[in-house]
């Protein structure tokens, strides 16, 4: 695992305070119910950070937050400088989002799901398809491009939905618990490749899950929240944490979930 400051590039797009993604005293709340209680963040660019949780613990809603699907109640969500909530269409092409369920469109093949997010971008047809083609093959979907949704595997589906989102060359990529549905050594798999992808394009990610190993696998850094979405912990990893510190930290994390 590398550190969190690997493939940095200098300066984060429209953001002067130097993060990609900035929660002050952020409060989400659904009626009397609190999700969200007063929630500082910064995840700076080039990070790839696990945003561990247990089931409702507001993981989704932080999530929503980021991708401005919803909007704080009180505090600021910036995200590259903006606020997502009140700019959605500004992060056309500058944010790509994988979640658990594929949302592969059934009646595309995989280069045209693929080409989707891309036909949303306008770029011309025989770019898309030899962006959507790349990015097949990097995901080892080589041979299956022209396969439709049912005829792949979860595993394969999620690589196509993987590919998706790397394609559209956003620089933030956030991601809903994409591969909680799959078996354990598909997951494995896909959580590592996707942190290696992740590090060699230079992205900036946000991973939710609600698996210790997979924050591990995941993440630079790994925030653990705890209800109502607060920060319980937040660690960076490095390559030369040794595998004694690792199971220090594993048990640091399993004590911080069981409260
Ligand atoms: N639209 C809503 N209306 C009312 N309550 C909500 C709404 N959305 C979320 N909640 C509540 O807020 C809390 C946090 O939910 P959230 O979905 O963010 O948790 P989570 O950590 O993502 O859970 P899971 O891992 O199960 O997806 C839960 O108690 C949930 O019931």
């Amino acid at each position: 695992m590398r550190t969190a400051e690997t493939n940095v590039p200098a300066a984060p797009i429209g953001d002067p305070n130097g993060a990609t993604i900035r929660f002050q005293n952020v409060r989400k709340s659904f009626g009397q119910f609190v999700a969200v209680d007063g929630l500082n963040l910064d995840v700076q660019q080039g990070q790839l950070v696990a945003l561990l949780g247990k089931t409702g613990c507001g993981k989704s809603t932080i999530f929503n937050m980021i991708s401005g699907l919803t909007s704080a109640t009180e505090g600021e969500v910036s995200v590259m400088g903006q606020n997502p909530f009140e700019r959605f269409n500004w992060y056309r092409g500058k944010m790509a989002i994988v979640f658990q369920n594929d949302r592969l469109l059934p009646w595309r093949t995989a280069v045209r799901n693929v080409e989707l997010g891309l036909e949303v971008l306008e770029l011309p047809k025989a770019e898309r398809k030899e962006r959507a083609m790349q990015w097949l093959e990097k995901l080892g979907l080589k041979g299956h491009e022209h396969d439709y949704p049912h005829a792949l595997s979860g595993g394969m589906r999620q690589r196509v939905s993987i590919a998706r989102a790397f394609a559209t060359d956003a620089p933030l990529l956030l991601c809903d618990e994409p591969f909680s549905a799959l078996d354990e050594i598909t997951s494995t798999r896909l959580r590592t490749e996707f942190a290696r992808l992740v590090r060699e394009n230079g992205k900036t990610a946000v991973f939710i899950t609600h698996s210790i190993n997979e924050a591990f696998d995941i993440g630079d850094r790994i925030i653990v929240l705890r209800r109502p979405a607060e920060i319980a912990q937040d660690i960076r990893m490095s390559a030369d944490v040794g595998e004694e510190e690792r199971e220090r930290i594993r048990e640091i994390i399993r004590t911080s979930l069981s409260h």
